[in-house]
């Protein structure tokens, strides 16, 4: 396998506290590659060197064959927008913003005007179930509703890479498989890598892969699954 993205003996630590200690980890493009672990591990610092918001104190992390820990904050910044998206625990939406808005907002931020970038962004609510839920704010939608409305907003940019940290992880499980079940569709129909981050066997059953972090190191779950 040829990975896009893929982290190298990476070490951090914040202060004292090490919180990788040489995770290696390569995914392959439009691979859902899901990271287990137990709490405190390393996972989300793992998904945040990843994506180029974290740089490690030792390592290397590439993404289509390019080096991108060493590039500086602007460059970085400038890949996240272009090439990545994300989808956290707490959908996070503008609380101002209509869920159209929201969705759109990763388009505005590449220059796209706003009529344009809702034009783009409206296909998302009937893909995902969300028709008629436009115009609401994020108060005024269910937990589920704001999660979907979060990964149209992940996805809109259509990124090589979507970044998912616990995206189901404030649902209920039967909400969650719906997530989950609308996020590895949509991601294989647009050939989007995912990486996610979560704690329960149950959502990392969607993934195509997966490896677990322990003590700041990844280890690759090849043939034998973590019994549930
Ligand atoms: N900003 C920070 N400042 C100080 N320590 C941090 C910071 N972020 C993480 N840590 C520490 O680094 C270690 C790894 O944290 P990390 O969030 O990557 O784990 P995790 O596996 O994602 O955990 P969880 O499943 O609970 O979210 C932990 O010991 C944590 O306390």
């Amino acid at each position: 396998m040829t990975a896009l993205i893929e982290a190298r003996d990476v070490a951090l630590s914040f202060g004292e506290t090490p919180a990788l200690r040489g995770a290696s980890l390569a995914v392959g493009a439009g691979e859902v590659f899901a990271v287990m672990g137990p709490s405190g591990s390393g996972k989300s610092t793992l998904l945040h060197c990843l994506a180029g918001i974290l740089i490690p104190d030792t390592g290397e992390v590439y993404f289509d064959g390019r080096r991108i820990d060493t590039l500086n904050e602007a460059d970085r910044s400038a890949l996240r927008r272009d090439a990545f998206g994300f989808v956290f625990q707490f959908g996070q939406l503008v609380p101002e913003l209509t869920a159209e808005e929201n969705v759109a907002l990763p388009l505005l931020f590449s220059g796209k005007r706003r009529a344009a970038a809702l034009a783009e962004a409206r296909p998302w609510f009937a893909r995902l179930g969300l028709d008629g839920l436009e115009r609401r704010r994020s108060g005024e939608l269910s937990g589920g509703q704001a999660q979907r409305v979060a990964l149209a907003r992940g996805l809109v940019a259509r990124p090589r890479v979507l970044f998912a940290d616990e995206p189901t992880g404030a649902l209920d499980s039967l909400t969650g498989e719906q997530v989950m079940d609308l996020m590895v569709d949509a991601a294989h129909e647009e050939g989007t890598s995912i990486v996610l981050v979560t704690h329960e066997p149950r959502v990392a059953a969607h993934a195509d892969r997966e490896a677990i972090v322990r003590d700041g190191r990844a280890t690759l779950l090849t043939a034998e699954r973590i019994a549930s």
